[in-house]
């Protein structure tokens, strides 16, 4: 196992204070490729900026993180730089735009080889060219040389993919890699993130249909909670827990069958209990309280619905709510 995530909460400490994730665990193995679906607001980016330390100072984060057996939540800021940028790549959200517009593509995606590998500037954008044909960035040496400002959203995208790997890493942490992108350009950065073979990925996206595209497990966060956690095959098939079969069944593709409430502001969450409750159409007494993650048919699904017990179960006959 690469990445081990255990229990991970965040708590902002200013006003009355913000739970912005609530005990999030997951794992990543070594190439695996994992998402974070949810809406905005569900704590998708803060959960990665915890793990690499990104976080304000009023940003209260507990539980653990282990890399390759090493709590990052824990880890000296020495040790920390070590690992970031040389083991685990992150590409921010709309870091196509963080690209410096004075330096060339080539150059800053070659830079992470010239800092941590403490090789040749002139051999680093060699590598860079390379990995930038491979991502069908351009095929000529003159793209590489050419300054930001020239490229489309997707090639940012895919330049800074590049350059995430270009070191070495064996894992690239990723937030929303398609926001902003057309159809076109979000196949490319599939394209991308499909010749990682030997990389391991956590990403962020609200974009299902590329979590369906990249990912060997989805982790679905609502309201800062984890609500359901399976591989993503069982995840999309089946999904268990309701607000997965809403946001499945909202997809264009699936005939944009909004349920009842689903479209309500995601502000309305309700305080204590389970967070979909006000959203969701099985909603009983007991989800008043806050549900466990349970283990069902390979997932794990946070919802009062499996717990199977006479009186609280309100699913259907065969324990499927759809
Ligand atoms: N500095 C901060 N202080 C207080 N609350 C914050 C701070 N940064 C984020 N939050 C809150 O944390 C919650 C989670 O935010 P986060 O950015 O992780 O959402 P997200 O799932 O990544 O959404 P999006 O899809 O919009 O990027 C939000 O409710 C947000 O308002
Ligand atoms: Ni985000």
């Amino acid at each position: 196992m690469l990445l081990d995530v255990k229990n991970v909460s965040v708590r902002f400490a200013s006003g009355h204070g913000v739970q912005a994730v609530e005990n999030v665990s997951l794992t990543v193995n070594k190439k695996e490729k994992v998402c974070i679906v949810g809406e905005t607001g569900s704590g998708k980016s803060i959960l990665l900026l915890a793990i690499l330390h990104l976080l304000p100072e009023n940003a209260i984060v507990t539980g653990e993180a282990f890399f390759e057996g090493e709590d990052m939540i824990r880890m000296k800021r020495r040790q920390l730089d070590k690992i970031r940028g040389a083991r685990i790549s992150y590409v921010p959200q709309g870091s196509g735009n963080g690209l410096n517009p004075l330096l060339t593509v080539g150059f800053q995606v070659a830079e992470p080889m010239i800092e941590h590998q403490k090789i040749g500037k002139k051999e680093a954008i060699a590598e860079a060219v390379k990995l930038m044909k491979r991502f069908h960035i351009g095929d000529e040496e003159e793209v590489a040389a050419q300054y930001p400002f020239t490229y489309s959203g997707g090639m940012k995208q895919r330049a800074m993919i590049a350059m995430g790997i270009i070191a070495g890493a064996d894992m690239i942490l990723a937030d929303e890699p398609t926001k902003g992108l057309d159809e076109e350009r979000i196949e490319m950065v599939v394209d991308a993130f499909h010749s990682l073979k030997d990389q391991a990925v956590l990403c962020v996206t609200h974009d299902l249909n590329f979590a369906r595209e990249i990912s060997d497990s989805i982790s679905v966060m609502y309201a800062s909670n984890q609500v359901e956690y399976a591989s993503a095959k069982e995840l999309l098939e089946h999904p268990l827990h309701p607000y997965t079969q809403d946001m499945i069944a909202a997809m264009p593709e699936n005939g944009l069958h909004f349920s009842e409430g689903f479209a309500m502001a995601h502000e309305d969450y309700a305080e204590g209990g389970c967070k979909y409750a006000p959203r969701c159409r099985f909603c009983k007494e007991k989800c008043k309280e806050t549900p466990p993650m349970l283990e069902v048919e390979g997932h794990q699904v946070r919802c009062w619905l499996y717990t199977g017990k006479e009186g609280e179960c309100h699913a259907s006959d065969n324990g499927k709510a759809l």
